[in-house]
C-alpha cells in the first residue's frame, strides 16, 4: 500500500499519456516537478507526440499498442536508454513498475480495464479518469481496491466534485447524490434534428475540451449513464439514490444531498486541471496556477431534469446497473462499437441508442466472477453490434 500523506516526490504511471487526460496530467508535472516524476508512459498510436514526451519527462518505460510502433518509436529514439514495449504485455508492465507509487489511468474504453486491474493488484493507488474500466467490471475491480487497500481516486469531475463533497462525512449520512450534466451540444435539438446531426456537430462539446469518445458519449448522454454507474461502485450508493441534473453550465461539478437536508457542492471553472490535481495531491492540494471562478459574472446557474425520450442512453445505463452482472459490461461494449461507427459514417447519431438497446435486449446475462469472464462478456457485446451493424442497422 502507498503512504498515508506523501509530501515527497511521487512516481507515476501515466496511462493514456498521448490522450487529453494524459497530456493534462504531463502539464502539472512539469508545474510540479519537485513532486511528481514520470516512471512510464503508455500511448496508443500517437508516437509523435509520445516521442515529445518522452524527450520531456525522461520516463524509464514506455509503451504502445503495436509492435510496429514500439519498432519505429525505437529507431526514432536511439541511442536513448528508454525501454520500448508494447501490447498488453507492455501495458502491465508499466501498471506494475515496481518503483511507481500511483497509476494514472487514463486510457479510453474497455482496453484500460486489464492494466487498470493490473495495477490495482501490485497494489497501486489509482487516479481514476477510465470510467469504462468500473462500468465493465466496477465489482471485481472495487473487491480488489479493498483487498489491496489502495486508494481509487475519481479524476472525472462529477466524482471528483462527490469525492471532495463526501469528505469526513459518513456514507449512511449521504441521502442522494447528485449528477450535474451539461446536456451536450443537442441539450435543445428536438428528436427530428437529432435525426441527422453529424460527427463535427456532436464533437462539439458546449463546454470541455475531450477526446473523441467521451466527446460523443457526452451528446448521446451515454457519459452521465456511465458516471451513474462509475458513481454507484466508487461510493457504493444504490441506483435509485443517484440523480442526473441537467447543468449547462459546467460550474456545479456534482453535489451530495445529506440526510438533514444539507447538500454540499464543488463549483469551479471546467477545466480538467483541477480534479486531476486532486486526485494527484490527495490529501492536499497544489498551487495550480488557475484561473479562479468568478461568481458575479459567471452568469444564471441553471438546473433541469434530463429527457430520456430524446436520450435515451441515460435510461439505458440506469436499467444495465439496476440488472447488473454482465449488462453494463455488454452496454459498454456495444457504445464503444456504435460511437466508432458513428463517427465512421456507418450509423446514424440516434443509431447509437437503437444498437445499445438492441444487443442489450438479445443479451443472456451471466454473473462476472472473473476478469476473464468480463473480457468475454465485452466482446460478446462487441460481436453482436458489429453482426446488428452488417445486418443493416444504421
Ligand atoms: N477528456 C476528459 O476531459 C475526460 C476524460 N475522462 C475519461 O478519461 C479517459 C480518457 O479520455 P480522453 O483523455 O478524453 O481520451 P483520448 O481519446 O483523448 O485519449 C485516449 C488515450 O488512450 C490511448 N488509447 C486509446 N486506445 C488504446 C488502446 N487500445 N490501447 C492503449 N492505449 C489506447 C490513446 O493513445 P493514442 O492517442 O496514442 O492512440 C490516448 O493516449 C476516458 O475513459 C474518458 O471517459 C473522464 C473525464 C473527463
Ligand atoms: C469533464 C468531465 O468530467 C466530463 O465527463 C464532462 O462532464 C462531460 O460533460 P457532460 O456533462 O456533457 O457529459
Ligand atoms: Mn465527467
Amino acid at each position: 500500500m502507498a503512504a498515508e500523506t506523501d509530501t515527497s516526490m511521487k512516481n507515476l504511471t501515466i496511462l493514456g499519456s498521448t490522450g487529453s487526460i494524459g497530456v493534462n496530467t504531463l502539464e502539472i508535472v512539469a508545474e510540479f516537478p519537485e513532486q511528481y516524476r514520470v516512471i512510464a508512459l503508455s500511448a496508443g498510436k500517437n508516437i509523435d507526440l509520445l516521442q515529445k514526451q518522452i524527450e520531456q519527462f525522461r520516463p524509464e518505460v514506455v509503451t504502445v499498442a503495436s509492435a510496429r510502433s514500439a519498432e519505429e518509436l525505437s529507431v526514432r529514439l536511439a541511442g536513448s536508454s528508454v525501454r520500448i514495449l508494447h501490447g498488453i504485455e507492455g501495458l502491465i508492465e508499466c501498471a506494475t513498475h515496481p518503483d511507481v507509487e500511483m497509476v494514472v489511468a487514463a486510457i479510453v474504453g474497455a482496453a484500460g480495464l486489464v492494466p487498470t486491474m493490473a495495477a490495482v493488484k501490485a497494489g497501486k493507488d489509482i487516479a481514476l479518469a477510465n470510467k469504462e474500466t468500473l462500468v465493465a467490471a466496477g465489482s471485481l475491480v472495487m473487491d480488489e481496491v479493498r483487498r489491496q487497500r489502495v486508494r481509487m481516486i475519481p479524476v472525472d469531475s462529477e466524482h471528483s466534485a462527490i469525492f471532495q463533497s463526501l469528505s469526513g462525512q459518513r456514507s449512511q449520512d449521504v441521502r442522494r447524490l447528485i449528477l450535474t450534466a451539461s446536456g451536450g451540444p443537442f441539450r435543445k435539438h428536438g428528436l427530428q434534428q437529432l435525426e441527422s446531426v453529424t460527427p463535427a456537430d456532436a464533437l462539439a462539446h458546449p463546454n470541455w475540451d475531450m477526446g473523441r469518445k467521451i466527446s460523443i458519449d457526452s451528446a448521446t448522454m451515454m457519459n452521465k449513464g456511465l458516471e451513474v454507474i462509475e458513481a454507484h461502485w466508487l461510493f457504493d450508493v444504490p441506483a435509485d439514490r443517484i440523480d442526473v441534473h441537467i447543468h449547462p453550465e459546467s460550474i456545479v461539478h456534482s453535489l451530495v444531498e445529506y440526510r438533514d437536508g444539507a447538500v454540499i457542492a464543488q463549483l469551479g471553472i471546467p477545466d480538467m486541471k483541477t480534479p486531476i490535481a486532486y486526485a494527484l495531491a490527495w490529501p492536499q492540494r497544489l498551487p495550480l496556477k488557475q484561473e479562479p471562478l468568478d461568481l458575479t459574472t459567471a452568469g444564471r446557474l441553471q438546473f433541469e431534469p434530463p429527457d430520456h425520450e430524446r436520450f435515451p442512453c441515460l435510461r439505458l445505463a440506469y436499467e444495465a446497473l439496476k440488472v447488473g452482472d454482465s449488462l453494463p459490461a455488454v452496454m459498454n461494449a456495444a457504445n464503444e462499437v456504435a460511437v466508432d461507427s458513428f463517427l465512421a459514417g456507418k450509423i446514424g447519431f440516434l443509431g447509437i441508442p437503437r444498437l445499445i438497446e438492441r444487443v442489450m435486449g438479445n443479451h443472456q446475462r451471466e454473473e462476472l466472477t472473473t476478469l476473464d469472464k468480463v473480457l468475454q462478456a465485452d466482446r460478446w457485446g462487441r460481436r453482436e453490434a458489429r453482426s446488428l451493424i452488417d445486418g443493416g442497422l444504421k
